[in-house]
């Protein structure tokens, strides 16, 4: 069953095309790899999926949500680590994670289990209270991998999931979102560290332009690396038409 499924998805920024013709699919129980080069139109596919932005046009299907229309409702289905963004500077780990679980709709038993079980998991126990301003940046990752994680999703979208991890906690968090996987979960993941994506996820989506060049399933069927198909993939993709600059008659002239 399709879980997550991006059909010509098309979005502009001005005049910057952001997406031009994304198509994916991806089924329960995948651990989805998102690979590209800067600026290949990553965060704004997850940010579409999560109904953060309002595609151009084009479908998507989330949990068999359109988040588009409902975004409220994609959202509730699905956890959200979104990139380089921190807990809120003036609360603690422990009001942030009531905040949320409020939001989650989470009884507070259940919370408070869940809680325990991630400050286990990931050993920040001793920062529960302490304001999100005086965590380091690697103790706010924590905080913000436990949000997503804390309602139980079937879905989770994670932009570099292990961004500012000690090498510890990495492992920690990889066998982690393995074991998610197996349990029938899906996880879609954008990332640059190739290796990460190659031990852990069972395909990946290579990405550049706006457009999704192939999906691939690991370990590659000749055996090759995929650091290496990734760079033959994006070097040998056809170059996209530049958008031309427009001329207009009545430019202001500078003073
Ligand atoms: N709010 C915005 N306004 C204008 N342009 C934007 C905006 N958001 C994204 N873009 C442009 O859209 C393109 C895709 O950006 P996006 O952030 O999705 O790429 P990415 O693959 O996540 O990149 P990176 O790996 O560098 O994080 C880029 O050219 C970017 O400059």
């Amino acid at each position: 069953m399709s879980v997550l499924r991006v059909s010509g998805l098309e979005k502009s920024f001005g005049s910057v095309q952001a997406l031009s013709g994304m198509t994916f699919e991806v089924a329960a129980g995948e651990l989805f790899g998102f690979l590209g080069p800067n600026g290949a139109g990553k965060t704004t596919t997850i940010a579409l999926v999560t109904g953060q932005l309002v595609p151009d046009s084009g479908e998507i299907s989330v949990l068999g949500v359109d988040p588009t229309e409902e975004p409220l409702e994609a959202r509730r289905r699905v956890g959200i680590l979104p990139e380089k963004q921190s807990p809120p500077s003036f609360l603690t780990p422990r009001e942030y994670f009531e905040f949320v679980g409020q939001i989650r709709g989470l009884e507070p038993e259940t919370l408070a289990d869940r809680v325990e079980e991630w400050v286990d998991r990931l050993g920040f126990r001793g920062k529960l209270d302490t304001l999100h301003t005086d965590l380091s940046r690697g103790q706010q990752q924590k905080v913000m991998i436990t949000q997503a994680f804390l309602h139980e999703p079937k879905l989770v979208c994670i932009d570099e999931p292990l961004a500012n991890l000690d090498p510890i906690v990495q492992e920690q968090v990889k066998s982690f979102l393995q074991a998610y996987c197996a349990d029938g979960n899906t996880i879609f993941v954008s990332t640059h560290n190739i290796e990460v994506a190659e031990s852990i996820c069972t395909r990946v989506g290579i990405v550049a332009d706006g457009t999704c060049l192939t999906v691939e399933t690991l370990p590659l069927a000749d055996g090759s690396s995929l650091r290496d198909r990734f760079i033959d993939t994006v070097s040998n993709q056809e170059p996209r038409d530049m958008p031309q600059r427009v001329e207009t008659e009545d430019a202001p002239t500078p003073e």
